[in-house]
């Protein structure tokens, strides 16, 4: 039947935010993929087998990361929630290697994926930290879809990691001390710009 899901293989980095499994895995498979460096691919791997690997931050995501590091000429990084390190390394793999030590204020470039509930506390310690016209990512801001889905079928990824993040995307829409967009990407990564 068209548009029956049941047969569909869910790619293993897969949040559902697109509209098919199969969408995601042309973009891993047509751009994502055949970009990865090696390390990150072997880490990637070796992570497949944790029982919490759904915590790593899905590929497609990180290769936006590395491109705005690129972009920005990041140099003095700071990132909050590391795990098994995927995007750890594919920040370490991405800057220069002559990084200095940071002070408050003088941050390039901030990875945000450790405790949902504190992203706010996170958002307002970095906001002294990094330097005005710095950028802060901030990983999961889609939780799985939970944000705009139905309480009632929320199921594992609601309560109050889902009532944190739809607080933290209504704050940070109204804060004018940064630019920001929402990309859909892996489970949704919010990209600020200080501005002041
Ligand atoms: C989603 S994982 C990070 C995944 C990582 N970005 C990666 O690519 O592998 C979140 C991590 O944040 C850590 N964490 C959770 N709460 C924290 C806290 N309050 N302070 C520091 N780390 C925390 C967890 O132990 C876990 O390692």
């Amino acid at each position: 039947m068209e548009g029956d899901s049941s047969n569909r293989i869910i790619p293993s980095h897969s949040k559902g935010l697109l509209q098919t499994p199969e969408l995601y895995q042309y973009v891993l498979d047509t751009t994502v993929f055949p970009r990865e460096p090696q390390p990150l691919k072997e880490l990637r791997d070796l992570t497949a087998n944790h029982p919490r690997a759904m915590m790593a931050t899905a590929p497609d995501a990180g290769q936006f990361v590395a491109l705005l590091l690129k972009l920005t000429g990041a140099k003095k990084t700071i990132e909050l929630g590391v795990f098994t390190g995927y995007s750890l390394l594919l920040t370490a793999l991405t800057i220069p290697q002559d990084g200095k030590e940071a002070n408050e204020g003088s941050y390039d470039f901030a990875y945000v994926d450790a405790d949902k509930l504190n992203y706010w506390n996170y958002h307002e310690r970095l906001m002294k930290l990094v330097k005005v016209g710095g950028i802060i990512v901030y990983d999961n801001t889609l939780w799985g879809g939970s944000v705009a889905a139905d309480p009632a079928t929320v199921g594992h990824r609601g309560g109050a990691v889902t009532q944190s993040t739809i607080q933290f995307n209504k704050s940070i829409a109204a804060d004018p001390r940064v630019d920001i967009s929402l990309a859909p990407l892996g489970d949704g990564i919010t990209v600020c710009r200080r501005i002041y």
